[in-house]
């Protein structure tokens, strides 16, 4: 109730262990905490938190105009209504070297469980969109150092993305993983992969876990759980995936109500009342009330 009771130092040492079980770990994006509720209630390994989401959240399209402030405020509070591990992505790191690692100690403090940082110059752009610029990785390799050296936590899982498939060829991009690796990135994001070969291109070439991106109407086939898993990769998110269900429900449904004028004919479209409730387990909150009140001394 509340909050989860789970520290975020288990959360983190949990994670750790189940990303060492070989099992291909499914992290469905949330846009706010109760989402992350309805993930975990689902049964699935854990939370994302897609940079996308929140800058669509606050009307912003995804080009890094969101602040460390935001997103963190917005992350940690997803992270802490759930027991499952939460990620996110924190695009170019809000800044230079020492903002990383700033922004790593802040994630790390507020109980997130990892996150990934991107070799995108900024302003960036969706990875799966054309005309994407690089950092060189010199300066890439410099960032992911700041953040695999600013952990308080060893099992915070630092995450480096390269979105070099498209600008600069497969080739390329692993040769950035490769650096990225030795600089102390635990885990790879090739993101924007073409197909099937290219992500068997980098499990053959990488020896750290990798993530798969299961983002829609994007470059990627979506591959299924089955398929990731023959692969050998080890986390896949589905970042956007509840935001493009939820806000075609809600643009649909405003169009009823304007066209027809009642919401009579959707009611079957949304969470009921009882559901809502279910997800909340508000007869806990109930029950915790009534023994407060009934407390004597
Ligand atoms: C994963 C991603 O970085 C995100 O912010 O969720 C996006 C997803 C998307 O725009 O579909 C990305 O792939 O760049
Ligand atoms: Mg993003």
């Amino acid at each position: 109730m509340i909050i989860s009771d789970k520290s975020p130092e288990k959360k983190r040492a949990d994670f750790r262990k189940a990303l060492n079980s070989g099992k291909l770990l499914q992290f469905p994006g949330a846009y706010n905490p109760m989402v992350a509720m309805l993930i975990q209630q689902t049964g699935f390994d854990g939370v994302y938190v897609s940079g996308a989401v929140m800058a669509n959240s606050l009307g912003l399209p995804d080009i890094g105009m969101t602040t460390l402030t935001e997103v963190s405020q917005t992350a940690s509070g997803i992270a802490r209504v759930t027991d499952l591990p939460t990620i996110m992505d924190i695009d170019t790191g809000f800044g230079e070297t020492m903002s990383v690692a700033r922004t790593v100690k802040e994630l790390t403090y507020l109980g997130l469980s990892g996150c990934h940082i991107e070799d995108q110059v900024n302003p960036k752009r969706c990875g799966h969109l054309d005309n994407k610029e690089l950092v060189s990785i010199s300066a890439m390799v410099q960032k992911v150092k700041a953040a695999a050296d600013a952990k308080t936590d060893p099992n915070f899982l630092l995450i480096a993305r390269t979105d070099a498939r498209a600008a600069e060829g497969l080739d390329a991009a692993i040769n950035r993983a490769k650096a990225y690796v030795d600089a102390g990135a635990d885990m790879i994001f090739p993101e924007a992969m073409k197909d099937e070969s290219d992500f068997e291109a980098f499990r053959k070439a990488i020896d750290v876990p990798l993530l798969a991106n299961m983002t829609e109407f994007g470059k990627s086939r979506l591959l299924s759980k089955s398929e990731l898993e023959n692969l050998g990769y080890n986390l896949v998110i589905y970042p956007v995936t509840t935001q493009r269900l939820a806000m075609k429900a809600v643009e649909d449904g405003l169009n009823t109500i304007k066209k027809v004028g009642t919401q009579e004919s959707i009611l079957d479209n949304m969470q009921t009342r009882k559901r809502l409730y279910e997800v909340l387990h508000y007869e806990d909150y109930n029950a915790y009330d009534s023994s407060l009140y009934n407390f004597n001394l």
